[in-house]
């Protein structure tokens, strides 16, 4: 690409799902998809699985990068602007928001443990149980929660069904009858994840998962699972926590309830995802690892 900018950057994770931060409060970086591809790559910039531009509300709509202020939002929220890894823009990522919450706390920009994230899919929710400079431990409350009904892919060789979710961004939740952790753990995800155009006309995030299991760990989850995640934009990743609630209010909807908490592990960690009422609270951990500056013509 060329005349690439100097930028500064902070880089995260939540669960191993990683982050290019860039600090835009006034919405003035050109967030192109070349220039968000770049960055996401992990040889010629700094690699990520996704960008989070951290802006206000106001500026982003004042500079046209969204229409309008997203239901719940105002302009003064906080507002992360999220691009996958190819350039593309999703509506929501709820591991990205722990992550966008954390770095919020920890540089000053709110002064509570409570506040509010603007997302294009509308306002999320958050409480910082704990925080300080790397580490902090959020929940969020991810919104509606809507089953859609039966779906196939192709992918690791087989035809999965699973279950449509729309999180404020599309899923396919596939549980997988007699899958052992060790099956999942051997799928090859690499050839990608085929679905059906008229059901997904924008694509969807594809999860693979185990089983509910009683959980035995004396904790706050009723049920416990693994995961692997093939995402829309990205391909495999660590950890999705949009996936992760869609994967467990499919995953109890297929025991036959409406409601549970749901301890999931994937290769990146563990999280909790709570689901009541049509909605969801996922709570997890959040990472901050580095701070730095992008040189003019690092990408060119
Ligand atoms: N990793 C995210 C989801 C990011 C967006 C997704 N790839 C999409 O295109 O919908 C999460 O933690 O939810």
């Amino acid at each position: 690409m060329k005349n690439s900018p100097a930028l500064a950057f902070v880089k995260g994770h939540g669960t191993q799902n990683d982050f290019v931060i860039l600090p835009d409060r006034q919405a003035q970086i050109e967030l192109t998809e070349e220039l968000t591809a770049a960055l996401c790559d992990r040889q010629r910039g700094l690699g990520a699985d996704g960008v989070l531009r951290v802006a206000t509300a106001g500026s982003l709509v004042a500079e046209g990068v969204l229409e309008r202020l997203p239901d719940g939002v105002s302009g003064v929220d906080w507002f992360m602007d999220y691009r996958n890894a190819d350039g593309s823009i999703a509506e929501m990522c709820g591991n990205g928001v722990r992550v966008f919450a954390h770095f919020c706390r920890a540089e000053g920009l709110v002064d509570s443990d409570e506040f509010t994230v603007g997302s294009r899919a509308g306002a999320r929710p958050v409480r910082i149980h704990s925080a300080d400079e790397t580490d902090a431990e959020v929940s969020v409350s991810m919104g509606p929660v809507v089953l859609e009904g039966a779906g196939r892919v192709g992918i690791a060789g087989r035809t999965l069904t699973g279950e449509a979710v729309d999180v404020g961004n599309p899923h396919l939740a596939c549980v997988v009858d007699g899958l052992t952790v060790a099956d999942l753990a051997g799928l090859d995800l690499t050839t990608g994840a085929e679905l059906d155009a008229a059901q997904f006309p924008h694509g969807a995030n594809v999860e693979i998962l185990t089983p509910l299991t009683a959980a035995s760990d004396g904790g706050s989850a009723d049920f416990h699972a693994h995961m692997r995640v093939f995402e829309r934009g990205v391909g495999e990743t660590r950890s999705c926590g949009t996936g992760l609630v869609a994967a467990a209010a499919a995953a109890l909807s297929g025991a036959g309830r409406e409601s549970g908490a749901v301890a999931i592990t994937v290769p990146g960690g563990d999280v909790l995802v709570t689901v009541a009422d049509g909605s969801a609270v996922l709570r997890g951990p959040s990472r901050l690892v580095a701070r730095g500056e992008l040189l003019a013509g690092w990408a060119d």
